[in-house]
């Protein structure tokens, strides 16, 4: 790190970073700043690739060269670089927090992870009516789905690995913010099991961060997933009054980004040489499914920006003239409702028809391994492929800390910091900016910090016989008849009872 003396007056400072009541001269540069210009704010004198020189108007001096001074709303980008510099931050702490799953460390704590996973509205989508049947409904779905849940987890290991993988994403990131000159801390909150977000929130709160990246770990953004835990944070920022003062920016989804893409595809590439003819192996993308019902009537744009996600890691590949055969379907559903189509089983069932031989497998919608690559994938699906007539069977490993994806994720971080607390000026903007800011509107406008309500999870409703309305009417019947349930396995009882039924399940 280069921290020498400034060398003499030479002003290269782009013009566009003065304008702003702060400065920030960035590294790459060789700077005596705007001194004598009529801005007396902070000022950060760098010398030629470095930056190692802090200053107001009058006075600068050598500092520590993490003490940043951040032009609040500008972007700051150095001709010198292809990756934006990051800006710099005074007396500012940044923290990043990512936002993820959480999965039951122990076969005991499925039950209640399954019940805190049920409870949430964006798990299961009930109308407005019977939302007082969320909590009851989670007991009894936790319950019932606990047995087979508990199954799949103790054939990983007894537990999921979700926690050791994100904890150590989190310090990989912290390693490479810290590499690049952004001394962040970072933070990791699960939506269903431990550390939980609100403890991720104290620990943000104590440590006195003053400006929050929030990055959830799922790459395409699913009201399901990323907005779920979202929503959750929004309603804790919205009671504590520390946490409204606290500049925030959301990174809602990074699927498109280049180095995630190809991560992706160095992944890909590096399981497809592990067969004896490359050349004919069908690569297989499968994405965890949603309800058809998030996409079709809730605008979940999670559909497409997997769609989307697929085809630019295809282009990857094909510019490294790699041009397999490839499809993409989804995994994981639960439940009597309909889900993303094609489903996973059905196409693997399907290619060994059509007389596929070869089938690498690449889960798509998460980036650690979890139950579902270790279990499903790894077992059922391989089993289903053999007997399908699939003779060969790869799966690609999910990014975890690998050394590119972990790089990228740092890159969008710091090219957030800018908007961290400032409004995105136009959608235009925020769709031109390196970071995907724009691509969720409505997500943008809740997370910028000055903008707040959440589109309501449930939205459409028509009357008179429509699909809406029929499915709404199967929901409303589904209800009824678990509500007697609850009542029954609680009351002891009911038609159940009495026909001699239920105590078969006791
Ligand atoms: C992008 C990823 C995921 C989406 C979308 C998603 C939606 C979704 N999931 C359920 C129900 C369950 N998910 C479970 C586990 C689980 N889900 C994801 C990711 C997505 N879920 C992960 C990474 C995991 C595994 C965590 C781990 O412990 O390793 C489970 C529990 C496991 C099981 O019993 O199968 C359930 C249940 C719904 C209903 C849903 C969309 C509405
Ligand atoms: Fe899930």
């Amino acid at each position: 790190m280069n921290t020498a003396t400034p060398s003499p007056v030479k002003m290269l400072l782009p013009r566009a970073t003065c304008t702003s009541q702060r400065i920030c001269c960035v590294s790459g540069f060789q700077v005596d700043a705007c001194r004598s210009s009529s801005l007396s704010k902070n000022l950060v004198v760098a010398a030629k690739d470095s930056i190692g020189w802090c200053g107001t108007s009058s006075v600068y001096s050598k500092q520590p060269l993490n003490r940043f001074l951040l032009p609040t709303g500008a972007l700051v980008t150095s001709k010198s670089q292809d990756i934006p510099v990051p800006p710099l931050v005074g007396d500012e702490k940044i923290g990043v927090l990512l936002l993820n799953l959480g999965g039951p460390e122990t076969l005991e704590d499925v039950q209640p992870f399954l019940f805190n996973l049920f409870a949430d509205p964006d798990i299961i989508r009930l109308p407005r009516l019977f939302r007082f049947l969320q909590k009851p409904l989670a007991q009894f779905i936790s319950v019932v789905r606990a047995p087979k849940s508990k199954e799949g987890y103790a054939s990983i290991g007894g537990g999921s690995p979700l926690r050791q993988i994100t904890d150590a994403q989190a310090e990989e990131l912290r390693k490479s913010l810290w590499g690049k000159q952004v001394p962040a801390k970072v933070y990791v909150g699960m939506r269903y099991w431990h550390p939980f977000t609100e403890e991720a929130i104290e620990q943000i709160k104590r440590d006195g961060i003053t400006k929050l990246v929030v990055l959830p770990l799922y790459p395409q953004f699913s009201i399901s997933t990323s907005g779920s835990s979202l929503r959750l944070l929004e309603s804790i920022f919205r009671e504590d009054e520390y946490l409204v003062n606290m500049q925030h920016t959301v990174i809602p989804s990074w699927y498109q980004r280049e180095g995630y893409i190809k991560a992706m595809s160095n992944l890909i590439e590096q399981e497809l040489k592990k067969f004896d003819n490359p050349e004919k192996v069908v690569i297989f993308f499968s994405a965890h499914g949603v309800p058809l019902a998030y996409v079709e009537e809730a605008g979940d744009p999670y559909k497409a920006e997997m769609e989307e996600c697929v085809d630019l890691i295809m282009e990857e590949l094909e510019k490294r003239r790699i041009t397999n055969a490839y499809s993409l379907a989804y995994q994981s559903r639960v439940g009597p409702v309909e889900w993303l189509k094609p489903y996973t089983d059905e196409t693997i069932i399907e290619l060994g028809k059509k007389g596929v031989k070869n089938l690498l497998a690449v889960p798509i919608s998460f980036v650690s391994e979890h139950i579902e690559t270790l279990e499903e994938i790894d077992v059922e699906y391989k089993e289903l492929a053999l007997k399908s007539g699939i003779e060969n069977w790869g799966r690609v490993p999910a990014l975890g800390c690998e050394p590119t994806f972990i790089s990228d994720l740092a890159d969008a971080v710091i090219e957030s910091l800018p908007y961290v607390g400032a409004m995105a000026v136009s959608n235009l903007e925020a769709r031109q900016s390196l970071v995907p800011l724009g691509s969720v509107e409505e997500l943008l406008a809740v997370y910028d910090s000055k903008r707040r309500e959440l589109p309501p999870p449930v939205t459409v409703w028509e009357w008179g016989w429509t699909r809406s309305a029929e499915t709404w009417n199967g929901r409303a019947a589904m209800l009824a008849v678990l509500v007697l349930l609850v009542l029954e396995v609680t009351t002891g009882e009911g038609f159940l009872h009495q026909w001699g039924i239920l105590p078969l399940f006791h």
